[in-house]
């Protein structure tokens, strides 16, 4: 197993996950910073080009894991692996967003989804010839975009 540890931490206006936005979505004009370790800095030539980045990211605040969990869209339980939820065997996040600009060893992004002080783990260029799709199924989730713009968190996965 490879040593995985944070290169950063994602500053947002989180501080209690009661509320806030479930996806990126729902968090469309939210500002976040991401503060990477200054000795990576150099990794972040040529990130401004891209206009949405990959943020991979550990849910810190969890304590526990499930295999079977209700998502915030559903009342119906599913496994965990065909769900967002962070209380996955290893409590990692995905949430793509907007790239505004890049400053030294901080990145500046709209759209982002998680609670303040969320360990970084990578960030990776959203590339559409790479990962565009199309006709794509989306299992069990039903509810509208709208409906997922709208819907905030609770802590049913605290
Ligand atoms: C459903 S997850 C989706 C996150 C990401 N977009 C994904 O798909 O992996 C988002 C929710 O995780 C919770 N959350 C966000 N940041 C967290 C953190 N650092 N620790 C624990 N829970 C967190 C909040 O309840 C938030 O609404």
């Amino acid at each position: 197993m490879h040593n995985i540890k944070p290169i950063g931490t994602i500053k947002t206006p989180f501080k209690s996950i009661e509320d806030m936005p479930i996806q990126p979505k729902g968090a469309k004009d939210v500002e976040g910073i991401i503060i990477l370790d200054e000795e990576l800095s150099a990794g972040l030539k040529d990130l401004d080009g891209f206009s949405h980045i990959y943020l991979i990211y550990s849910f810190h605040e969890v304590k526990r894991e499930e295999l079977i969990v209700t998502p915030f869209m559903d009342t119906q339980k599913r496994g965990v692996f065909s769900t967002r939820s962070p209380l996955r065997p290893n409590h990692i996040g995905l949430s793509i967003v907007k790239l505004k600009s890049v400053q030294d060893n901080k990145v500046y992004v709209d759209g982002i989804d998680v609670l303040d002080g969320t360990p970084l783990l990578d960030i990776k260029p959203f590339i559409e010839k790479f990962d565009g799709v199309k006709d794509s199924k989306s299992g069990w989730l039903k509810a509208s975009a709208e409906d997922v713009i709208n819907k905030r968190s609770d802590k049913r996965f605290e």
